[in-house]
């Protein structure tokens, strides 16, 4: 278990972090997203007691971090994989850990086996180790004493297609053993394959946060078609809101248009069917819904607008918004 209670932290007069609480459960994979800037990093520093916060606390496993007496064991922590003296090798930094904690020497082996590093590859100087091998490097590190607790800073990052499945599955089966898994990432496709939770940071404070199932309930639904118009025109007739899918077919266009519609698959397909217009594709929005939920709750805070273009049956003619 993590809690992040009531947590600040100033530099200066600018605060990174603003009176973040949340709290991350065991056996269940909590994703910590926001965009470049938000304080996520700054938060999981003060939770493994390297930044102390301004007011606030953060507790793993009940104690703060510093208070752990083996934390090593209790809590494994990848925050910057790049933290390793590169003149060592990766054997060399996760025996010296190894030695730290007390643990048998053969866990560097299992650890290395775990997470794909050959004996070769573990014997190379870490300057000449690629970004993917230093983060498989710094993944080793943190499960060397097999933890309750995983606190992982952008995980996937450097990780090849292959090796962000098996992260995710190793992820999986921690939390599926009980483990309490936190995680930030950009990747929001990954959080949303792996989390269970979530918890949405912009400009330091906590702007939504839930199970993934509750915070994506409600994504509505897309419809594909060729008759945009028409479909709209329907749509508004039964007081449904709908939106243009950005960077799908516009007419003119020789593809179908996507529209998303705020209401459930069924209720979309019967008054297309209703008003006799065809559909390409009827399926739910859950697929888009984590990047929408993420640009719409931290629009405010994004430094790179995106431009959306609307239909907005209710306020705009659908002609002129899909033509
Ligand atoms: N030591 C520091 N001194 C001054 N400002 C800092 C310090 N550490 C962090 N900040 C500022 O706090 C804010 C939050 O930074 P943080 O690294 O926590 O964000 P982040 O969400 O992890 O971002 P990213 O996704 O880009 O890694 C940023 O504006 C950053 O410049």
């Amino acid at each position: 278990m993590i809690t992040v209670d009531h947590v600040t932290r100033t530099y200066g007069t600018f605060t990174a972090v603003d009176d973040v609480t949340f709290t991350a459960r065991p056996g269940r994979i909590t994703g910590f997203l926001g965009p470049n800037g938000a304080g996520k990093s700054t938060t999981l520093r003060v939770l493994v007691g390297l930044t102390p916060p301004d007011r606030g606390a953060a507790h793993v496993l009940g104690r703060r971090f510093k208070d752990l007496p083996n934390p090593g064991i209790e809590v494994g922590v990848l925050l910057d994989a790049s933290a390793q003296h590169a003149g060592r090798t990766g054997r060399e930094v996760l025996t010296i850990a190894q030695r730290t904690m007390g643990l048998p020497a053969s866990r560097v082996s299992d650890v290395l086996d775990t997470v794909g590093l050959s004996k070769e590859e573990a014997g190379r100087r870490l300057r000449d180790y690629s970004l993917g091998m230093r983060q498989r490097l710094g993944l080793a590190h943190a499960l060397l004493g097999d933890p309750e607790v995983l606190i992982l800073d952008e995980p996937a990052n450097g990780l090849d297609p292959a090796g962000i499945r098996w992260m995710r599955d190793l992820l999986r089966g921690y939390a599926d053993r009980g483990a309490t898994v936190l995680l930030s990432s950009h990747l929001l496709h990954e959080i949303e394959v792996v989390a269970d939770d979530l918890v949405v940071i912009g400009q330091g404070r906590v702007v939504a946060a839930g199970t993934k199932a509750d915070l994506l309930a409600g994504a509505g639904t897309h419809a594909a078609t060729r008759h945009a118009v028409a479909l709209s025109n329907a749509l508004t007739s039964a007081k449904l809101s709908h939106d243009l899918v950005p960077a799908t077919g516009t007419t003119g266009d020789d593809r179908p248009t996507v529209l998303h519609i705020d209401a459930n698959a069924e209720i979309v397909g019967q008054t297309a069917a209703a008003a006799g217009i065809a559909l390409t594709e009827l399926r739910s929005a859950d697929g888009a819904g984590l990047e929408e939920m993420f640009l719409a709750l931290t629009a405010d805070t994004q430094r790179d607008r995106y431009a959306t273009p609307h239909v907005a049956a209710h306020t705009t003619s659908p002609q002129g918004a899909v033509a």
